[in-house]
């Protein structure tokens, strides 16, 4: 068995009742994506969490595997398992969930958290070094009142030493997995609570103000605009690719994903998916990483007949490691024949499902070049792409 050393336990058993009507908050959309596969990708894409484990509703199959989509294909994502009545049962029943895999520690997070980033989750994870457990927190900064019982103030409450707990909350797996069964029947609110309750040491680490929990029915605007200023924040960058492969005796083509039935196939060392090819070097261009060939040398035999969709998917993976997001891409490919048309929304749908984005933000045309140069003798076939990226602004 692989080892899983970090895994994070995603809570999203609640109904959301605060959240006023349109079911589960984490299965709500925000400007077009799930709550719940925004939160598990921030997990699924950080590169020192090595399984997802999430925590459903045992009503929710449907609704959770319509919401992560594509997401239901990354390799970290576990099996999710059924929560229990309330938030601390759910995440007991999580860390029962994962005893078999052993893991060093675990990270417990909200469903209803979205904003999570990459450096609040490592920060989180590296404060575990020296502490049984640490949360993402952020100080008090307004002045606390505590009321009396005719709503009346009693008091103000120092605020020097007063925090606000947030999620991700990470401990050592063995500590928090006795503490919670050793905290049933007690009512606590976050899984600090349940560590404090065993005598554990937690440390407190820096969260982020965007790393809100949508709780009440308005956190959802602030959510919209919270999304609005993040793409503000964004800058874009296109990057293009260009790609040849000869024709050679065979019975199909192999292009944009789609095996296209053909009196010829391409050749190549990989699988020759010219589309696929013009497209990687695009995204990898606007990312400045270099191209396909640098990544996946033709030197290299390990690639040789390798299919094409894990080059596709190293540049989507490098486009998540630099926090970006792809906005559009536009693949042309130039032949005689095959005849591109018939295969195109097949072409659109393969690709958008391998780079996780929406059909819409994919294009695919062809041309031909009215039977000039070696495309049009039917030597060979060309793609060309483009890829717009939009990645965090620098200075
Ligand atoms: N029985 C429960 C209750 C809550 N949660 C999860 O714990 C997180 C934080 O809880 P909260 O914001 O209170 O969510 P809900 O319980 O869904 O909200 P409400 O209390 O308004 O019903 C959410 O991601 C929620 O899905 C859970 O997994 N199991
Ligand atoms: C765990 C938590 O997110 C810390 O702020 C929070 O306590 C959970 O939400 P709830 O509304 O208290 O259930």
């Amino acid at each position: 068995m692989v080892k899983l050393n970090t895994i994070a336990v995603i809570v999203a058993a609640g109904r959301g009742a605060r959240a006023g009507a349109g079911g589960p908050k984490q299965y709500r959309q925000l400007s077009g994506r799930a709550v719940i596969a925004r939160t598990a990708e921030a997990f699924l894409a950080h590169p020192d969490i090595d399984g997802v484990r999430v925590i459903i509703h045992r009503d929710d199959r449907e609704e959770y595997d319509a919401a992560m989509g594509p997401l239901l294909k990354d390799k970290k994502l576990m099996e999710p398992v059924t929560g229990g009545a309330e938030r601390q049962d759910s995440v007991r029943l999580g860390l029962e969930s994962i005893v078999a895999e052993e893991p060093m520690r675990v990270l417990i997070h909200d469903a209803a958290r979205p904003f999570i980033d990459e450096a609040t989750i490592t920060r989180v994870i590296n404060a575990l070094d020296t502490a049984d457990g640490a949360i993402a927190a952020l100080p008090v900064h307004d002045t606390i009142k505590r009321e009396d019982a005719d709503g009346k103030i009693e008091t103000t409450v120092p605020r020097d030493a007063l925090w606000r707990a947030q999620t991700p909350q990470g401990f050592h797996f063995d500590k928090i997995l006795a503490a919670h069964r050793a905290a049933q029947g007690k009512v606590l609110t976050d899984d600090a609570a349940v560590a404090e309750e065993a005598g554990l040491v937690v440390a407190l680490v820096p969260g982020s103000p965007d790393n809100m929990k949508l709780t009440q029915a308005e956190d959802f605007g602030m959510a919209e605009t919270l999304l609005g200023r993040k793409d503000n924040q964004m800058e874009y960058r296109t990057g293009h690719g260009y790609d040849v492969h000869a024709f050679e005796d065979g019975n199909a083509v192999m292009l944009c994903g789609v095996e296209i039935p053909h009196d010829k196939k391409l050749k190549g060392h990989s699988d020759a998916d010219a589309g696929m090819h013009a497209l990687t070097d695009a995204i990898l261009g606007a990312i400045g990483e270099g191209d396909i060939g640098d990544h996946f040398p033709p030197s290299d035999p390990q690639w040789k007949g390798a299919p094409s969709h894990v080059f596709l998917e190293k540049a989507r993976d490098l486009v998540a490691q630099y926090q970006g997001k792809i906005v559009h891409c536009d693949v042309t490919l130039i032949c005689e024949t095959p005849k591109i048309g018939p295969h195109r929304d097949r072409m659109r749908a393969a690709l958008a499902l391998i780079l996780d984005i929406d059909e819409p933000r994919i294009s695919v045309k062809a041309t031909t070049t009215e039977k000039l140069g070696f495309t049009g003798r039917g030597e060979g076939l060309a793609a060309m792409a483009t890829a717009t990226i939009a990645l965090p602004a620098t200075e």
